[in-house]
């Protein structure tokens, strides 16, 4: 059984049809990468897929269930700002990711509770390599370091899908390759399904073992809301590893076109 479905699937904000006519099947460990022009709705799609935008038509499943219409510990996310509390350390930033999911009530966690989140914090920063920096504040780090933060905060509760939008994007191109070996031993060792959207096609390629390109596959001049973006291209890229650089620069100078 296919872990995401979406049929007929569609989005759109009033008269603005902003997607229209996505189908497909992400199986488990599938990691999609998502490429397409500016507005074009691939940030739209990802919030469907944490639950916090809603669907206008069709169906998005996760393991042949509708989608919870809230985020969920099954789903993780990662912006390209990251998203942590300036005012704790890297280590309460990770506590903080369990302790506001599992004690909803309190916010807090006592006792055992708090030392069983503590040491799931340390490992998880432990693998994104940040055991070195427990104490620094969210503004003592660098760009690289942010980002593995908040990754560390995304996988605190073990989730099977990851969902990244432009993670990388704010960093420098050494940063970024560094930053893609992590995301990728996380991928592998945690057996994740993961949602990523780039601007970069190389990057796409470099990581993905499926391509996604949005695009409207229909426009009206005269109309220019009244058609949304859907899946034009859908790139196996996992079978023809070595076709990657190629596939890329295809890619690229159709997008141009
Ligand atoms: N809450 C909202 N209300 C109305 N329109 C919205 C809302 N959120 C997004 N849109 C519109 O939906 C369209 C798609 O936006 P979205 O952010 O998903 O695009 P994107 O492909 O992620 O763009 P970018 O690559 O620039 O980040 C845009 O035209 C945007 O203005």
């Amino acid at each position: 059984m296919s872990l995401v479905e979406a049929k007929g699937l569609e989005k759109h904000y009033g008269d603005d049809v902003v997607l229209e006519r996505l189908n497909f099947s992400v199986e488990p460990g599938e990691f999609v990468t998502v490429v397409g022009a500016s507005g074009c709705g691939k940030t739209t799609f990802l919030k469907m897929m944490l639950g916090t935008e809603s669907i206008t038509k069709g169906q998005l499943r996760v393991d042949d269930k509708p989608i919870p219409g809230e985020p969920g510990p099954d789903r993780g996310v990662v912006f390209q700002r990251y998203s942590v509390f300036p005012h704790l350390t890297v280590l309460g930033n990770t506590i903080i990711a369990e302790e506001l999911s599992r004690s909803r009530v309190f916010g807090k966690l006592f006792g055992p509770g708090r030392r069983k989140a503590r040491e799931a914090a340390m490992e998880r920063l432990t693998q994104v390599g940040l055991q070195h920096a427990l104490d620094k504040y969210p503004h003592e780090l660098s760009g690289g370091m942010q980002q593995r933060l908040a990754i560390a905060q995304a996988l605190m509760m073990k989730p099977r899908i990851l969902l990244l939008d432009e993670p990388f994007g704010a960093l420098d191109p050494g940063i970024r390759q560094d930053m893609h070996e992590l995301v990728g031993k996380l991928w592998r060792e945690q057996k994740l399904t993961i949602f990523m959207i780039t601007h970069d096609i190389e990057e796409a390629f470099a990581l993905g073992t499926r391509v996604w390109v949005f695009d409207k596959w229909r426009d009206d001049p005269q109309a220019p809301q009244a058609y949304g973006a859907t899946i034009t291209y859908d790139l196996d890229v996992d079978r023809n590893r070595e076709d990657a650089p190629s596939q890329a620069k295809k890619l690229q100078e159709d997008m141009h076109a």
